[in-house]
């Protein structure tokens, strides 16, 4: 039955996979953009970095419980036909054994190396998408992104409140600019797997609302989007170098939402998805460069 203890090298890959590292590894970089944003403490660098683990743990942790509970949906998707539990390389128990431990360990590391608070709101982060959205809002209803959007966009929160303890405005903001950014994200995926989502019985809003209404969503998505990218520096949290980015990219998000708003070809909402995923991890990649040109700056 503990097949687990046999941990063959194509075994490790599928419990690697289950636990969606691509995606994890932006949470993680946003976790860490926000963990410097809060205190540049190299001294705690070690226990920052530990931190980032934990999160990285239980959010991983937290996508393997995504699998486990979505296993009969994922079977009829042709996105995720091929995952772990849906093939059978892995069975539901060591599945829910592996995300145990993974949770758990990232847990106890951010009650170590980070602070109580961390440690509670990343286990709420954990129930909010693992529980909540995956098995309450998916099937639920069109809005189950944007509600469920709120657990996504913890990552910078988590990395603040790990070497601070505090969850001030300025992280707010960050949790902003992902919360937003989230419902373009999926829903430009969705347009061009919504046929997927058809099958599968979930309420994606191409599927509920229709295509033409889920592009002009977008579109007022990526207007909101833009105007909360600007935060950053019109709150002084950062400067020119952060601006400048932040207005390149979120003019080529709001160019590429316009144009599919134009035209139903799928290669486009493709195209707007990719897209998404570079924006994000260049806006968050902007906030640390800024940051460290200013210290640069001010330093010599
Ligand atoms: C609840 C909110 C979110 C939903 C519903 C969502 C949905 C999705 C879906 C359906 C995919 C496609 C995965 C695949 O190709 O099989 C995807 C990919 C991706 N998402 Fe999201 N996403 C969300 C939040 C986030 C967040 C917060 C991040 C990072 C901070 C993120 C980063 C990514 C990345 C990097 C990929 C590409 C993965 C790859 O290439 O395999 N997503 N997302
Ligand atoms: C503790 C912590 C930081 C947790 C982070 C939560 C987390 C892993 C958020 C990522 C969101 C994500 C992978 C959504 C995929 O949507 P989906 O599940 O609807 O997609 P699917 O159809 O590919 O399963």
């Amino acid at each position: 039955m503990f097949t687990l203890a046999l941990i063959t090298p194509s075994r490790a890959v599928e419990l690697w996979r289950l636990g969606k590292p691509r995606v994890v590894s932006l949470i993680v970089f946003c976790a860490a953009a926000g963990a410097l944003m809060a205190t540049p403490q190299w001294s705690a660098l070690p226990n920052v970095i530990l931190s980032l683990l934990g999160i990285a743990l239980v959010a991983m942790g937290a996508a393997a419980v995504n699998c486990l509970v979505e296993r009969d949906r994922d079977a009829v998707m042709r996105r995720t036909e091929r995952r772990p539990l849906v093939k059978g390389t892995l069975t539901p128990l060591e599945a829910g054994l592996y995300a145990a431990v993974l949770t758990l360990a990232g847990l106890a590391l951010l009650q170590t190396f980070a602070n109580s608070l961390a440690m509670w709101l990343t286990l709420g982060t954990f129930f909010g998408y693992a529980v909540v959205y995956t098995r309450w809002l998916k099937p639920a209803t069109p809005q189950n992104i944007v509600i469920g959007g709120a657990a996504g966009a913890m990552p910078p929160v988590l990395g603040w409140a790990a070497v601070t303890g505090t969850v001030p405005a300025e992280a707010a903001v960050l949790f902003l600019l992902i919360y937003t950014w989230t419902p373009p994200h999926f829903w430009a995926l969705a347009l061009y797997r919504q046929l997927d989502y058809q099958k599968a019985g979930l309420p994606m809003l191409p599927v509920t609302h229709g295509p033409a209404y889920t592009r002009q969503t977008i579109v007022l998505y990526a207007v909101m989007l833009y105007a909360v990218a600007l935060l950053p520096f019109v709150i002084g949290m950062s400067g020119w170098v952060y601006l400048a980015i932040a207005l390149w990219f979120n003019s080529g998000f709001l160019w590429r939402a316009i144009k599919l708003y134009r035209t139903a070809d799928e290669a486009v909402a493709r195209g707007l998805f990719l897209y998404s995923i570079r924006y994000l991890a260049w806006v968050f990649g902007a906030l640390v460069l800024d940051r460290v040109w200013t210290m640069a700056i001010t330093h010599f």
